[in-house]
């Protein structure tokens, strides 16, 4: 099984003088962090990162010369990386399966990894998700209420997300071609080849790092992580 971390974003989002996954918790990037996780799942054989052509930082870090470590060039949006990802494992395994994490969601826990692996029938895939908890409102453009939303029926999709390298290589290729925008995950590029993926629920801590205040939450995280004995050795 290999893994296939999408990096090559700037962060905008986030503001800050440097693309967020460069950014440190506790004296480490959360590029470390994700990848310290990541390479402590045992399954993975190895993690494929995809990272802008013109990123100065990525080489600056040790993690980047694991031997389990290979980076490719990312592209002009997330699918866009995942795919220079998953190209990149099919050449190595043609059979393999893959497990999708954002390099900006650090505080995955590898209890929840294993669950997603536990639940997958190597048919349409899976993905660690949260059952809403809010009502949640559908809005019109003028940002009022159109409707309110069963919400017993509303997950929010996180990562890792785990497909079968080639079905998510081409449902990647074929969505990109129809409506690029609409793919913001791996799954809605399987859903629209027609899969069903399962959803497997997580833990709310695996948060992603997108806004600024998404910092002091994973600081909070971080320290409540450790608290509860989950510490992990980094590389
Ligand atoms: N062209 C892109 C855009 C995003 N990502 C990665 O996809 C993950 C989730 O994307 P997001 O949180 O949107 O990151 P950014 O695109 O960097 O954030 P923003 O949208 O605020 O610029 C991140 O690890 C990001 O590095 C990527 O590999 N290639
Ligand atoms: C893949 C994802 O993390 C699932 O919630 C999310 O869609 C990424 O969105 P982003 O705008 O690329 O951060």
């Amino acid at each position: 099984m290999f893994a296939v971390v999408p990096a090559a974003g700037v962060g905008a989002r986030m503001g800050a003088g440097l693309p967020k996954q460069y950014l440190t918790l506790q004296g480490r990037t959360l590029a470390e962090h994700t990848l310290g996780r990541l390479l402590a799942f045992a399954p993975l054989q190895a993690v494929v990162v995809a990272v802008a052509d013109d990123d100065p930082w990525w080489p600056e870090l040790a993690v980047a010369g694991h031997p389990r470590v290979t980076s490719v060039t990312g592209g002009d949006s997330r699918a866009r990386s995942v795919l220079a990802g998953v190209a990149a494992v099919l050449e190595r395994a043609p059979d393999a399966r893959v497990l999708v994490h954002d390099m900006a969601r650090p505080l995955v826990r590898l209890s929840d990894i294993q669950a997603l692996l536990d639940h997958d029938d190597r048919g349409d895939g899976a993905i660690l998700a949260r059952p809403v908890t809010d009502t949640i409102k559908q809005a019109d453009a003028d940002t009022r209420i159109r409707a309110t939303l069963d919400r017993s029926l509303i997950w929010r999709a996180l990562t890792p997300q785990l497909f079968d390298a080639r079905r998510l290589h081409d449902a990647l290729l074929s969505a990109l071609r129809d409506d690029p925008e609409a793919i913001t995950d791996e799954a809605s590029a399987l859903e629209a080849a027609g899969a069903r993926p399962a959803l497997v629920a997580g833990h709310a801590d695996n948060i992603k790092i997108t806004v600024p205040e998404d910092l002091a939450l994973a600081r909070f995280y971080l320290r409540a992580q450790e608290e509860e004995g989950l510490a992990w050795q980094f590389v």
